[in-house]
């Protein structure tokens, strides 16, 4: 899979965009093939990943390379365009369904280790870690991000308001946070003096020196950091917070990133939910360890884990979490339906896209009665939380947003080469003891950042490297050039690592003409406030943030502009030369999955990889001189301006227009829009035909599309999809297939 220059690499992933690639890629192939350009596929769904990680385990034809690992090396190639669509950030027991599903196929993969005494299991165990959580993106994120709303889609959304809930001034709702005792209060940064490699120590009370990470190897003008969340405060402030909520009777949520900071949130949620039920917790304490129930991983962890139980023990330990209930709120839902609490996985409550759906609602979330309601919003760590409290002011104040008339946040987003909490994964840890947490140079001993820490405490490192830093300021600049929006960095000058990064910024600025340009620095809960007065002003305003932000920020406003984060552009300009296109900001739509499944309906939009695809096809023209790249890049945007204005975007309702029938329009005004165009004679005499045999059976077309939906769709798995049978479920129109594979020849 080297990537010549003609070359854009598609990426194969899991879920609702991996079907609608099934009905999609064949329509970009034929496209691109007329202008040379050759798009070729990388697998690197979920089931992928763990195929490549046991070729020991697998015969000859069903191995699979690893393909994560070789797109990471494209991404540090100038020649890199890749279109990447989003994946499955799996928790433990969506790994373990992957596995289960795999094995049964008939393919030999170890099961995951519940424990891991031997060599053997602890080697067994690492390979599926690279398997879960936010595993793809920082590997392929070679570059800083670019994403915002594109002017036809914002538009588009302006004349094509969706709903927005009401937000009532007498709203309970609210996020709570930790005042002390979390990252935020116990962090420390500095700026590397020169290139280092260092440790990462505990030195315990007794003078023991547990090395947690023997060497982390550091440039020169980095900025690393050290941080710890208490244990002790963050089950004070869960305890305190369950009571407040219980006492005030509104509904009590958790919202982590159990995906993106997968070592420490998945220990934090598992922190709340053990406080939550601590009687039942309690009385089955020893049973509980003996099962190796882990509910970082989520209550699902440990109703699976007391099924083996006989069925008395299992009634007494479910009426025991029973009981809690009694005294405590009531939680909020993940699916109230079947009983889905928010504390059954993890992954289930993801606060980038949580947090909206909730601001959205007007501040409320589903209760166990299938009910909205006003909500507590539980996010121990303050350092973002803020932002969103911030938001809920605002819209108390002055009501929900409206679609119509709001303005617009584009984001440029610091997080090329494992910037912040993507490089802090192999850095953080559980605290075994009391004592110290240095982080010493290796060849002078000098310790460089130093943290006491107790028992239980979570202590991260984290690091962004000076080149990322540098490359982020430029692109903030260039933005605001290009767009002509003020742009502001939210950053907070009492946050040790920010007090750095506003340092660089100040100095980085230095080197680009910012003459005209409206360019500030504020700290989050200022830099949203200003941001929110403008936006209801119809104004817009480019925000540049940390890692943590832009993935926040980047659902949050797509959410209340555009109704959802799926029609943004996400360009991922990598540092090398390259270019990473990412569809929308949002992720895999597990629900959609489920509704294709049971009504053979797949409401997933793929504008995402129509914004994408432009922008890829364009990179590749400039850069390879290719003038017909050019032409298809500016047909498909124009192709895609009359998709919105004629509303053939996929609806949500069984029946009617889905993803396949989006395509279908897709392709008919692509072609129309090559047909019609003088700048290149050849691309307009290959594309007339099927312009004109797509215009000549719409109807027809549209109906064979139509007549598959209202019943069950086979696609032979969940993670590893048959083919064939997905093919088959995504291609449903004859009278489509025949017209496309005349034009591709
Ligand atoms: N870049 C990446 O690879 C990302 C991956 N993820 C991963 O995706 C998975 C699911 O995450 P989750 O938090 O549930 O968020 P999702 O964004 O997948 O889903 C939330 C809701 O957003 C709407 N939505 C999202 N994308 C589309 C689309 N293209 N078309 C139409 N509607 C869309 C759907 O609303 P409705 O149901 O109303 O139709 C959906 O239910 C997780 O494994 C997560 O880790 C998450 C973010 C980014
Ligand atoms: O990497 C992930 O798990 C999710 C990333 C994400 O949500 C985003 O980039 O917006
Ligand atoms: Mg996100």
């Amino acid at each position: 899979m080297t990537a010549a220059s003609s070359q854009i690499i598609y990426t194969l992933t899991d879920e609702a965009p991996r079907l609608a690639t099934a009905s999609l890629l064949p329509i970009i192939q034929a496209f691109a093939a007329p202008a040379g350009i050759d798009v070729a596929t990388s697998d690197i769904s979920v089931a992928g990943r763990i195929l490549g990680q046991f070729p020991e385990a697998l015969t000859e034809a069903q191995r699979m390379p690893d393909n994560l690992a070789e797109l990471g090396k494209l991404t540090l190639r100038a020649e890199a365009n890749i279109i990447k669509l989003p994946n499955i950030s799996a928790s433990v027991a969506q790994l373990k369904s992957a596995i289960k599903e795999l094995q049964d196929k008939g393919y030999k993969i170890p099961d995951y280790p519940e424990s891991t005494k031997t060599d053997e299991e602890k080697d067994i165990r690492a390979r599926y870690n690279k398997c879960i959580g936010s595993a793809v993106n920082p590997v392929l994120r070679e570059g800083n991000s670019d994403r915002r709303a594109p002017k036809a889609v914002k538009e588009f959304a302006r004349k094509n308001p969706h709903s927005m809930a009401d937000w009532s001034q007498a709203s309970r709702s609210h996020v709570s946070h930790m005042h002390h005792g979390d990252f935020y209060h116990g962090e420390k940064s500095m700026t590397l003096n020169k290139a280092r490699d260092v440790k990462m120590e505990l030195i315990t009370k007794s003078g023991k020196a547990i090395v947690l990470k023997p060497k982390v190897s550091l440039l020169e003008r980095e900025v690393i950091d050290s941080m710890f969340m208490s244990k002790k405060e963050l089950l004070e402030f869960y305890e305190r917070q369950i009571q407040d909520a219980h006492k005030t009777g509104v509904m009590f949520s958790l919202h982590v990133k159990a995906t993106m900071m997968k070592v420490s949130h998945p220990i934090v949620f598992g922190h709340c939910v053990k406080i939550f039920y601590r009687e039942a917790f309690e009385k089955h304490a020893k049973l509980f360890e003996e099962l190796g129930v882990n509910v970082n991983n989520g209550m699902v962890d440990l109703y699976n884990k007391i099924g083996t139980l006989p069925q008395s023990t299992q009634d007494e330990i479910r009426r025991d979490l029973h009981a809690c209930h009694e005294h405590r709120p009531e939680l909020a839902m993940v699916d109230s339906a079947k009983g889905i609490t928010n504390f059954h996985s993890p992954n289930d409550v993801i606060v980038d896209a949580s947090m909206p759906a909730m601001i959205r609602n007007g501040g409320k979330m589903y209760g166990a009665d299938g009910r909205l309601k006003d909500v507590k919003a539980v996010m121990p760590e303050s350092t973002f939380a803020r932002i969103y409290q911030e938001i809920i002011n605002f819209c108390k104040w002055h009501g929900a947003f409206d679609p119509k008339t709001m303005g617009t946040v584009p984001n440029v987003g610091l997080m090329a080469q494992q910037a912040e909490e993507y490089g802090s994964h192999d850095k953080t840890f559980e605290i075994p003891e009391d004592g110290v947490a240095n982080i010493t140079d290796l060849d002078t001993g000098e310790v460089l950042l130093s943290q006491n820490v107790e028992t239980g405490d979570i202590w991260r490192m984290c690091q962004v490297k000076d080149a990322a830093i540098r490359d982020w300021v430029k692109l903030a600049v260039t933005r605001a050039r290009n767009s002509g929006m003020p742009v502001v960095f939210w950053l907070d000058a009492y946050r040790p690592h920010e007090a750095q990064l506003i340092t660089k910024v100040r100095m980085y600025l230095h080197e680009h003409d910012t003459t005209g340009l409206d360019i500030q620095i504020m700290s989050q809960v200022r830099a949203m406030r200003y941001t929110l007065e403008r936006v209801v002003r119809g104004l817009d305003t480019i925000s540049a943030t940390g890692n943590i932000l832009r993935d926040y920020l980047t659902d949050l406003f797509p959410i209340m502009e555009l109704g959802t984060s799926a029609k943004m552009l996400s360009i991922v300009p990598l540092m090398a030369g390259g270019g990473m296109y990412e569809t929308g900001a949002g992720g895999s739509a597990p629900k959609h999955v489920q509704q294709l499944v049971e009504e053979n309906h797949l409401r997933w939009d793929s504008l995402g990889e129509f914004l994408a695809l432009a922008v890829s096809l364009e990179d590749l023209g400039i850069k390879t001189h290719n003038a017909k790249a050019k032409v298809l890049a500016r047909t498909l945007d124009a192709a895609t301006g009359k998709l919105l204005d004629n509303n053939k975007g996929p609806s949500p309702k069984t029946g009617q227009l889905d993803n396949r029938g989006s395509h279908f329009y897709l392709a008919l005004y692509w072609a129309q829009a090559l047909a019609g165009q003088t700048e290149d004679k050849e691309l307009a005499a290959h594309f007339k035909p099927l312009a004109e045999t797509l215009a000549a059976n719409e109807q027809k077309i549209v109906d064979e599309l139509a007549a598959v939906q209202g019943q069950p769709a086979d696609i032979g798995g969940y993670y590893l999809p048959d083919v064939r049978k997905t093919e088959a479920v995504m291609r449903p129109s004859a009278t489509f297939n025949a017209a496309l594979a005349a034009a591709a020849g």
